[in-house]
């Protein structure tokens, strides 16, 4: 993960002081692309350890449609709990837009439905995109994550914000754009959770996995973060992990945890961080 040292390695050298939101002050720089070819290995963080079955999970959260935290707790995932309001209620966060996004006529709209049908079908195409920025739904910045809940707003205003898949040479490469990154928690989460969506992608619609291409829009350290940031780029990381996906499901929302493997995971101990809320 030498893309992912170098990028945090730059915004503690180049960032711009830059205040924000939560209060807790970045270090920042904006735009920045990093490619991850995916059959040289599964691009997991290894400078601290990475607890990937909350984002495995988180992933197949998303893909049910789901917005509410209860199946993350069954699964004893805690990562969005700060931004739900006390029912456990997210509002129409990623699940809802990716799976249901609604139309003016009444209908809902299953986009990672209509993608594997038109991988399958017109594979050249260049509209394979997947939107989570439904702007009717955008929650409002200067009031809490619940209030905007009871409006019926989302929770947070999405950061993974739109990806593309692309097919060429029996490969299948997706390209994200975040629009807001905080590189010590979010971005090692991020980028596993689209590789992930990758192999699972290519799995159903037959084709080898190509690279993951992660654009950043604000790409930030948040400034309580800086010493963790240092001590991770201190350390050597380890050559990267492989994926093993043990079956192949009917469709991709009929994934489990366990048809998931990864192996020769070595890794640095974990670094504790507090999130921003
Ligand atoms: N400030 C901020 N950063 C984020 O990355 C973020 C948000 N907010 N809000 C929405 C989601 C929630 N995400 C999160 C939330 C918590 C962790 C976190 O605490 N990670 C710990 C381990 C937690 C665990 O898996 O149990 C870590 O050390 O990586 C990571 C991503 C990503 N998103
Ligand atoms: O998947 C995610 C979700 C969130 N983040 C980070 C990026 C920012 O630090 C915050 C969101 O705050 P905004 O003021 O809405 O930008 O969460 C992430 O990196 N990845």
């Amino acid at each position: 993960m030498k893309q992912y040292l170098e990028l945090l390695d730059k915004i503690l050298t180049e960032g711009s002081l830059k205040g924000d939101r939560t209060g807790s002050g970045t270090l920042s720089i904006f735009g920045h692309q990093m490619r991850f070819p995916l059959a040289e290995g599964f691009p997991l963080v290894t400078t601290k350890k990475i607890h990937l079955k909350s984002i495995i999970y988180e992933l197949l959260w998303f893909l049910k449609g789901d917005t509410k935290l209860a199946y993350l707790h069954e699964h004893n995932v805690s990562i969005w709990n700060e931004w739900a309001d006390e029912r456990g209620e997210l509002g129409p966060v990623y699940g809802y837009q990716w799976r249901s996004w609604p139309t003016p006529d009444g209908r809902h709209i299953d986009q990672i439905q209509q993608l594997i049908e038109q991988l399958k079908k017109t594979p050249n195409s260049r509209r394979l995109i997947v939107s989570a920025w439904n702007v009717a739904d955008l929650p409002d910045e200067s009031i809490s994550p619940q209030q905007n809940v009871a409006q019926g707003k989302m929770a947070l205003a999405p950061c993974h914000a739109l990806f593309q898949f692309y097919v060429a040479d029996g490969k299948l490469s997706c390209l994200l754009y975040q629009r807001s990154c905080d590189m010590f928690l979010g971005v090692p989460f991020n980028i596993a959770s689209y590789a992930l969506l990758t192999h699972m992608a290519a799995q159903q619609s037959e084709l080898e996995v190509g690279d993951l291409i992660w654009t950043g829009g604000d790409v930030h350290c948040y400034l309580n973060h800086r010493e963790q940031a240092k001590l991770q780029l201190s350390r050597k990381p380890y050559p990267l992990p492989t994926l093993i996906i043990k079956r192949r499901p009917k469709s991709i929302f009929d994934y489990r945890y366990e048809d998931f493997e990864i192996r020769d995971y070595q890794a640095h101990e974990s670094i504790k961080a507090s999130i921003s809320v």
